[in-house]
C-alpha cells in the first residue's frame, strides 16, 4: 500500500504512528478532517494480523468519523485510532498511559473515546495522561459508556427506516435479525423487545447470545444462518463489510438498520441493494449516537441534551431519503452528499481571518 497516495486520494491530514517498548504499545492515529472542528474518534483494541490491515482500518474508520460527525450536525471533525494488540491478553495501565501521552502531544487535534475492544476503564487510564479523552466514567463528570446510547439511536434510526420500507414506524410485531450482541446490540435488542419486536440473534460469542436469549426470548441461530432467516429488518452490529457478494444474495429482509461501521464492503454493495429496493439506514448515520453522547461532554455534559440530538437520527434518515430521492441516487451516496455539503459550507465561512480563531476545544 502507498500510504502517501491513499492519503492524499481522500485528503487525509495527518497519521500518527505510536511506539512504547516498555509498555509494547504499536498504535496508530488517524487525523482525517478537522474542518468542523477537532477530530473526534474511539480506539478500537484489535489483534490485526498485519500492520497494513490496522493502517487501513484506522484510515477508513477515521474518514468515517468525518462523515459521521458531519451528517449528525456535530462541529467535530473526524480521527480514529487503534491498537495493536488482543484485548483480553495486552491490556495494562502502562500501554494506556503511554497512549495516552501521545494523544496529549496532538494538544486537542485528536480526542478519543471507546470503540471495540476498549471500556471505559481504559479511557480512565488514558486520562491520567491526557484530558482530550471521552466516555471516561461519570465520577469524572463525564458521559460514560457510549454503547446504551448509540443503541437508543439505531433503535431511532431503525423506526425511521421502518416507517419508509412498511409505512407505519412501529416495531411491534417485526421480525429484526441482529448479527452480533455485543455492548450495543445488547441495548438494542432491550429497545426492540420492549416495542414488542421478535428477535432473531447469532454471535461467536455464546455467552451474548444466551444473555438476548434469555433476557428478551430472543431466538439464536448460527453465526451463517443469519443472513438468510426470514425477518423484516437485518441488523449488522458486529464488524465492517458484512453486506457483500455472499451475504446480498441471501438476504430476506427489507431493511438493513444496525450499528456497525462500514458495513458496505464496497460501494458497489450499496447501489445493489438500493437497485434490490431495500431501504439502507447509512451506517454512520443511524450509529452516530455515542458520538453524539460524547461530544456534548465538551460543552459540559448533560445527558438530557444529548438523547434530545440523538433522538434526531430518526429525522436525519429520513431527510437522507429526501436527498436520494430528490437526486436518485443511493441512500448511502445521498449520506455522503449532506455531510460533504456541509463540510464544503462551514469550511467557507471559515475563511474569514479571526484573530486566535482556533477550533480545538480547551476543557
Ligand atoms: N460502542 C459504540 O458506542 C459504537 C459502536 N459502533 C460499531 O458497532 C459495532 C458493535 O460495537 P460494540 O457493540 O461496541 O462492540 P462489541 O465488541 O461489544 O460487540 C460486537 C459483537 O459482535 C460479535 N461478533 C464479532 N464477529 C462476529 C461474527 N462474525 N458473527 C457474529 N457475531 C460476531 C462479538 O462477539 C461481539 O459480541 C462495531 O462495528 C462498532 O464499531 C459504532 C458506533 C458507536
Ligand atoms: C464510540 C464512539 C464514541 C465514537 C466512535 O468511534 C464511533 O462512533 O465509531
Amino acid at each position: 500500500m502507498n500510504i502517501f497516495d491513499y492519503m492524499q486520494k481522500y485528503d487525509y491530514e495527518q497519521l500518527v504512528f505510536c511506539q512504547d517498548e516498555n509498555s509494547g504499545l504499536k498504535a496508530i492515529i488517524c487525523i482525517h478532517d478537522t474542518t468542523l472542528g477537532p477530530a473526534l474518534g474511539g480506539t478500537r483494541m484489535w489483534p490485526y494480523k498485519t500492520e497494513e490491515e490496522a493502517i487501513i482500518d484506522v484510515l477508513r474508520l477515521g474518514r468515517g468519523m468525518t462523515y459521521k460527525n458531519a451528517a449528525a450536525g456535530l462541529n467535530i471533525g473526524g480521527g480514529k485510532a487503534v491498537i495493536i494488540g488482543d484485548p483480553r491478553q495486552h491490556k495494562s495501565e502502562e500501554l494506556f498511559r503511554a497512549f495516552g501521552r501521545y494523544i496529549q502531544g496532538l494538544n486537542g487535534r485528536y480526542i478519543t473515546a471507546e470503540d471495540v475492544g476498549t471500556t471505559v476503564a481504559d479511557m480512565d487510564m488514558i486520562h491520567l495522561e491526557t484530558d482530550y479523552v471521552t466516555g471516561v466514567s461519570p465520577a469524572f463528570g463525564s458521559s460514560g459508556n457510549p454503547s446504551p446510547v448509540t443503541a437508543y439511536g439505531v433503535y431511532r434510526g431503525m423506526k425511521a427506516a421502518a416507517k419508509l420500507a412498511f409505512g407505519s414506524d412501529s416495531l411491534s410485531g417485526r421480525v429484526v435479525a441482529v448479527q452480533g450482541v455485543g455492548n450495543v446490540a445488547y441495548n438494542l435488542c432491550r429497545h426492540l423487545h420492549e416495542e414488542g419486536a421478535h428477535l432473531i440473534v447469532t454471535d461467536i460469542n455464546e455467552e451474548n447470545v444466551n444473555r438476548a436469549v434469555n433476557d428478551f426470548g430472543a431466538k439464536a441461530v448460527g453465526v451463517n444462518d443469519i443472513f438468510g432467516v426470514e425477518c423484516d429488518i437485518f441488523s449488522p452490529c458486529a464488524l465492517g463489510a458484512i453486506i457483500n457478494d455472499d451475504t446480498i444474495p441471501l438476504l430476506k429482509a427489507k431493511v438493513i438498520a444496525g450499528a456497525a461501521n462500514n458495513q458496505l464492503k464496497e460501494e458497489r454493495h450499496g447501489d445493489l441493494i438500493h437497485e434490490m429496493g431495500l431501504i439502507y439506514a447509512p451506517d454512520y448515520v443511524i450509529n452516530a449516537g455515542g458520538v453524539i453522547n460524547v461530544a456534548d461532554e465538551l460543552q459540559g455534559y448533560n445527558r438530557e441534551r444529548a438523547l434530545k440530538k440523538v433522538e434526531t437520527i430518526y429525522d436525519t434518515i429520513l431527510k437522507v431519503y429526501e436527498i436520494a430521492e430528490r437526486d436518485g441516487m443511493p441512500s448511502y451516496k445521498a449520506a455522503d452528499r449532506m455531510a460533504e455539503e456541509r463540510i464544503a459550507s462551514v469550511g467557507k465561512s471559515r475563511n474569514t481571518f479571526l484573530q486566535n480563531g482556533k477550533t480545538v476545544y480547551h476543557r
